[in-house]
């Protein structure tokens, strides 16, 4: 199981030998330079996009009317977004280079730490979107 805290009540309504998956997807704004580039790499530049981080959560049971969890439970990632990455300089905000690579790691273990999860739910993956065409995923197994 991830996550600090459980959401794990109400009655298991599901467990098959298949596993359910929920995807939520979230939007900011945000600007970052790319360092370790070749001279005039476009991406050394300043410069900015319109983010789009899709979170999956997975697990092998439903609970309460046959959900993996609430989709309401994701919301913490919104306030997380707005209050910490929207309209920010991200080389300010992580400690990496913030690669979509490395954006997607970061919120993911940021998920793991802060999303409450019923039992045998867990964060399988967060997929970073710089544009429509390319994008980053980080990815867990069932821990
Ligand atoms: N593997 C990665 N490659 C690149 C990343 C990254 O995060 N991971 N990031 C960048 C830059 O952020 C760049 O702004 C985006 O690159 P790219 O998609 O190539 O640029 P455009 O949106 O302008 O797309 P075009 O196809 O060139 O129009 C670079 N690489
Ligand atoms: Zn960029």
């Amino acid at each position: 199981m991830s996550g600090p805290a459980s959401a794990g009540s109400g009655p298991v309504t599901a467990i098959g030998p298949g596993i359910y998956r929920i995807y939520k997807s979230f939007m900011f704004e945000a600007a970052h330079q790319l360092g370790g580039l070749p001279e005039g790499h476009k991406c050394g530049r300043l410069h900015g996009h319109g983010y789009t981080v899709e979170v999956t959560i997975a697990s092998r049971r439903l609970t309460g009317p046959g959900f993996v969890v609430d989709f309401a439970e994701l919301d913490l990632l919104k306030r997380h977004l707005d209050g910490e990455f929207d309209h920010r300089f991200l080389n300010d905000v992580v400690d990496v280079e913030p690669t979509s690579e490395n954006l997607a790691r970061v919120l993911f273990d940021w998920c793991a730490a802060h999303l409450a999860l019923p039992d045998g739910a867990f964060v399988e993956a967060v997929r970073v979107r710089e544009t429509a065409a390319s994008w980053a995923e980080y990815r867990q197994d069932n821990p």
